[in-house]
């Protein structure tokens, strides 16, 4: 309860409401026995929520956050619907529109880690796809789902009510935008790879006050490292990096050569070129550590000390030329947040 009361008083605050407003809310509260958020309230709270994500280097944008109060859609089929239409607004044609749709956090649960993620099988000793997706892969093939057994096969949305048997549904293809990587000089339409467009996380809780929305799936969009130099480049991803140097003609036979540096700087050129080729939204590290270092500033200014988690704020290329690398951070986690949720061993 006393998370509610420090929620509800920071929301009095800033929104420059009275303290007798405050007293009559405690008051409601107290009668019906628990707290069931406004919508107004709700709004309020998702957008501090992501103001307080310590490892988020995009905070800068906060207000800007489109909510979408979905307690109301109890059914499977309804949340899909509410699915699909959180997928079809934060594309926007390429134009992403940051966004979270909240459900009702004793009924809905969504097993996906992100919304559109990539398919993982394991075949033989080789790994087709996604590697971090091969245990959720077997795990819709369990409830039905036709594996394709190919590199970007789109996931379906598993939708858990209750207690009743996790369904299944396949994301109509017209909603699913994706970007074929090339590169401005070398011929990376060779190596085949493409991505999908908007990152929407769905395995993140919403707390606001002392309540946890398990199923509350935010997006914005992507810094291109994020896929140039990990999705692509992790050797326990799609590993590819020797492709790369070897399209490139890079002697890979020392690692003195740096042939893995000219490789990874070369891919994420390309991944930022496709993008902005493709006109979808996509942040380069740089720019977004400048404007990460606009959000430091605003904050100061309104008088809230920063905080932030400096091993996830670093971008994982370059990250000493940018001023985040060069200065410590307050991990301190405030309330309202978006938390990880324990993995469910199943
Ligand atoms: C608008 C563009 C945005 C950009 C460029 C951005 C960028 C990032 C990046 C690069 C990370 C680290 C991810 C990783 O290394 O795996 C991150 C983490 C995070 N972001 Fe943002 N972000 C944006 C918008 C948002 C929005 C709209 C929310 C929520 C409303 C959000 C909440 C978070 C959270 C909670 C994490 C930590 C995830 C975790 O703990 O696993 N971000 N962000
Ligand atoms: N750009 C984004 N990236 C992002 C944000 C939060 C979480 C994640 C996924 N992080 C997990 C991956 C997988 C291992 C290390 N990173 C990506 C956004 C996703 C949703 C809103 S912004």
């Amino acid at each position: 309860m006393q998370k509610t009361m420090a929620f509800l008083q920071q929301f009095q605050q800033e929104t420059k409401l009275t303290e007798a407003w405050l007293r009559n809310r405690l008051q409601q509260i107290e009668q019906r026995g628990e707290f069931v958020p406004t919508t107004e309230e709700l709004v309020y709270g998702a957008k501090i929520a992501w103001r307080n994500s310590n490892k988020c280097i995009g905070r800068l944008f906060w207000r800007s956050l489109h909510v979408f109060d979905a307690r109301a859609y109890v059914t499977a089929d309804e949340v899909f619907e509410q699915l699909c239409a959180h997928i079809a607004f934060a594309t926007n044609r390429g134009k992403i529109r940051p966004a979270v749709t909240i459900f009702d956090e004793k009924r809905v649960r969504i097993l996906n880690h992100q919304l559109i993620r990539y398919a993982g099988y394991e075949v033989g000793d080789t790994i087709i796809g996604d590697p971090h997706s091969v245990s959720f892969t077997k795990q819709c093939v369990n409830l039905g789902w036709q594996p394709q057994y190919g590199a970007f096969d789109v996931l379906p949305l598993v939708i858990q009510i209750d207690d009743e048997s996790p369904k299944f549904y396949t994301i109509p293809h017209e909603l699913i935008l994706e970007v074929p990587i090339t590169h401005p000089v070398y011929n990376f339409e060779e190596l085949a790879l493409k991505w999908y467009a908007v990152p929407m996380i769905s395995d993140m809780a919403l707390e606001v006050g002392d309540i946890l929305y398990k199923a509350a799936p935010f997006n914005g969009w992507y810094m291109g490292t994020e896929i140039g130099a990990r999705n692509f480049a992790d050797t326990s991803r799609y590993n590819m990096l020797p492709v790369v140097a070897q399209l490139l003609a890079l002697d890979t036979t020392q690692q003195a050569t740096l042939w893995k540096d000219r490789a990874l700087v070369e891919l994420n050129i390309a991944v930022l070129h496709s993008f902005k080729q493709q006109g979808v939204s996509i942040v380069d590290h740089h720019t977004a550590a400048t404007q990460f270092a606009l959000f430091e500033q605003q904050e100061q200014e309104q008088g809230r000390d920063v905080t932030g988690n400096w091993t996830w704020l670093i971008p994982p290329m370059s990250p000493a030329t940018t001023h985040v690398f060069h200065q410590p951070y307050n991990n301190t986690i405030k309330n309202p947040n978006f938390l990880s949720l324990p993995k469910k061993t199943s």
